[in-house]
C-alpha cells in the first residue's frame, strides 16, 4: 500500500462485509443532515436568459462530436424557470437540504467584473424558495461551466483564473451569505483538471497532461483562496470542498499491482487529498508525473494556501477502480479491469462495500476531519409505465446498499456528517448527454413533467423514519 504519513491512525472496527437486513435513519446520528444534489448546467436551462454569459459546457456541448445525440443545456429540465415546482418536489421528498451549484457565468457573465443582478437574484429566489420550505441551501461555487471568456484568457491551467475564482466566491458570499451558510468550493477538482484538459472527455476538451497538471494546482489554488474570501464575508459558514474519490485495489496479487494501485491512487485520490488536508503533493506522484510537468507552476506559499482549514470534507462515491499492470511492464502503464459484477447504465460496478472503503481510508489517513456523502447515485435506464409510475428496484437496491455501507461506517468511527443523492431529478449528464438517467425523479424531457421514481418513494420513506429491508 502507499507510504502513508499517518496523521491520526483511529482504531476503525473492522465490521463484517455485509450486514443484510433492516435499516433507518435511526442507523444514523439524529443531526446526520440528508439531501439531494444537483448542478447548474445539468438543470437549469435557460443558458441566454438573466444576463448569463456562455460557459465552457455551452461551447463544448455546440461542438459536434462531443456530446452523445449532440445534447446540450440550453433547455434541460428548465430548473430556472420551475424552480418552485422542484423546491416542492424536494419538500415532498422529506430532504433535510438541498445542494446544488450557483452557475459562475449567471453571476459574472465574462467571468470578471461586475455581478449580474438577475443572476444574484435567482440564486436569491432559490435559496429563499428552499427556507420558506425548511429546506437548507447547500451551495456549490464551482460545478464544471467555467466563463468561457476566462478559457479564452487561458482558463484553469493560468493561473489567474484562481484569482478571479476566488473574487467570484467573495461575490456570492456577499449575495447569499446571510442566508446560505454551507459552501461547497469545488466540486470534483480531479474532473475539471483531468477530463478538461487531460483526456479531453470533458469542457474544454483539450488534451494536455502538463496542462491538466496546472489546472489542478489553479483549481486548488483557488479553493485555498475562496475559503478566505467566504470565511471573512461569512464567518459562520461551513466550507469544505468535494472531491471525487475511489477505492484502488489490484485485480490480482501478481507482479507490479501494487505499483498499479498506488499510482492510480496517487493519481486518483492523493493529488487532490494530500494538498488540500497536508498542505503538499504526494512525492511518489511527482516522481510518476515528472516526465509530464516539473511543477513550476507551483509558488512558494499557494500550498499553505490550498491547505486551507475546513469544516468538513465532501466525498463523491459511484464505484471502486481495480487495476492490474499494463501490458508493458515498467511502463507504468496501468490497465482498469472489471470483477464482473453488476453495472449502472455508466458500465460503472456497483461496490456498495468500497464506499465503506473509502470514507474509512480517509478518516484512518488523513485524520477527523468531518465527512459529508456530496454525491451517490445511478444511472439506470427508468421508464414511465402506462400507469404513470416508474419502477427503478436498482436503484433501490443501489441507495440501500450504500446507505447500509454509510452505516456501517459511522458504526466503525467515520465522522459522517451527511448524505446527499445523486441526483434529485434526471438531468444532462455531460458528455452523455440526456441518455443517463439519475434521478430519483424521472423527467420527460420533452413535457419537462417530473414523476417520482419508486426510488425517490423509497427514499422518502427512509427519511420518514420507515424501517427498510435490503
Ligand atoms: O456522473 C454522475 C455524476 C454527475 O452527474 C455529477 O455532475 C458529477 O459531480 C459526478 N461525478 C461523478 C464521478 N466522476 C465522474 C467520472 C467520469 C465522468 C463523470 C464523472 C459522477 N457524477
Amino acid at each position: 500500500m502507499p507510504d502513508h504519513q499517518d496523521l491520526g491512525h483511529r482504531d476503525l472496527q473492522n465490521q463484517p462485509d455485509h450486514d443484510h437486513g433492516a435499516l433507518s435513519r435511526g442507523d444514523f446520528p439524529p443531526e446526520f443532515t440528508w439531501g439531494v444534489a444537483t448542478s447548474s448546467y445539468q438543470i437549469e436551462g435557460a443558458t441566454s436568459e438573466g444576463g448569463r454569459g456562455p460557459s465552457i459546457w455551452d461551447t463544448f456541448s455546440a461542438t459536434p462530436g462531443r456530446v452523445v445525440d449532440g445534447d446540450n443545456g440550453d433547455v434541460a429540465v428548465e430548473h430556472y424557470r420551475r424552480y418552485q415546482q422542484d423546491a416542492d418536489l424536494m419538500a415532498g421528498l422529506g430532504v433535510d437540504a438541498y445542494r446544488f451549484s450557483v452557475a459562475w457565468p449567471r453571476i459574472q457573465p465574462t467571468g470578471s467584473g461586475p455581478v449580474n443582478q438577475a443572476g444574484v437574484d435567482f440564486y436569491s429566489r432559490l435559496v429563499d424558495a428552499l427556507l420558506e420550505r425548511g429546506i437548507t441551501p447547500w451551495a456549490t461555487l464551482y460545478h464544471w461551466d467555467l466563463p468561457q471568456p476566462l478559457e479564452d484568457l487561458g482558463g484553469w491551467p493560468s493561473r489567474d483564473t484562481a484569482y478571479r475564482f476566488a473574487e467570484y466566491a467573495a461575490h456570492v458570499a456577499d449575495a447569499l451569505g446571510d442566508r446560505v451558510k454551507h459552501f461547497i468550493t469545488l466540486n470534483e477538482p480531479w474532473c475539471s483538471a483531468f477530463l478538461g484538459y487531460g483526456s479531453g472527455r470533458h469542457a474544454p476538451g483539450r488534451s494536455d497532461g502538463a496542462a491538466a497538471l496546472a489546472a489542478a494546482h489553479h483549481l486548488m489554488l483557488g479553493h485555498g483562496l475562496a475559503v478566505q474570501a467566504l470565511r471573512e464575508r461569512v464567518p459562520d459558514a461551513q466550507v469544505g470542498i468535494t472531491l471525487n474519490l475511489y477505492p484502488v485495489t489490484g485485480a490480482h496479487d501478481g507482479h507490479g499491482v501494487d505499483d498499479a494501485v498506488r499510482r492510480i491512487d496517487g493519481l486518483s485520490n492523493r493529488w487532490f487529498l494530500d494538498p488540500v488536508l497536508r498542505g503538499a503533493y504526494p512525492k511518489d506522484v511527482v516522481e510518476d508525473v515528472a516526465h509530464i510537468s516539473d511543477l513550476a507552476f507551483v509558488a512558494d506559499a499557494d500550498l499553505e494556501t490550498i491547505n486551507a482549514p475546513l469544516d468538513f470534507l465532501g466525498v463523491n462515491y459511484y464505484t471502486r477502480h481495480v487495476v492490474a499492470p499494463g501490458a508493458f511492464p515498467g511502463t507504468g502503464l496501468v490497465e482498469f479491469t472489471d470483477r464482473g459484477l453488476p453495472t449502472t447504465a455508466m458500465g460503472w460496478e456497483v461496490d456498495a462495500d468500497g464506499l465503506f472503503d473509502i470514507l474509512t481510508r480517509v478518516t484512518r489517513d488523513y485524520g477527523d476531519l468531518p465527512l459529508v456523502m456530496t454525491e451517490n447515485g445511478a444511472a439506470f435506464d427508468d421508464e414511465v409505465g402506462a400507469d404513470g409510475t416508474v419502477h427503478d428496484p436498482r436503484r433501490i437496491d443501489f441507495l440501500a446498499g450504500h446507505l447500509a455501507a454509510a452505516a456501517r461506517a459511522v458504526r466503525a468511527g467515520v465522522p459522517l456528517r451527511g448524505y446527499f443523492a445523486w441526483s434529485l431529478m434526471d438531468n444532462f449528464e455531460w458528455a452523455e448527454g440526456y441518455a443517463k438517467r439519475f434521478g430519483i425523479v424521472h423527467v420527460d424531457f420533452d413535457t419537462q413533467e417530473r414523476t417520482v421514481k419508486d426510488s425517490g418513494r423509497w427514499y422518502a420513506a427512509f427519511l420518514a423514519g420507515d424501517r427498510t429491508q435490503y
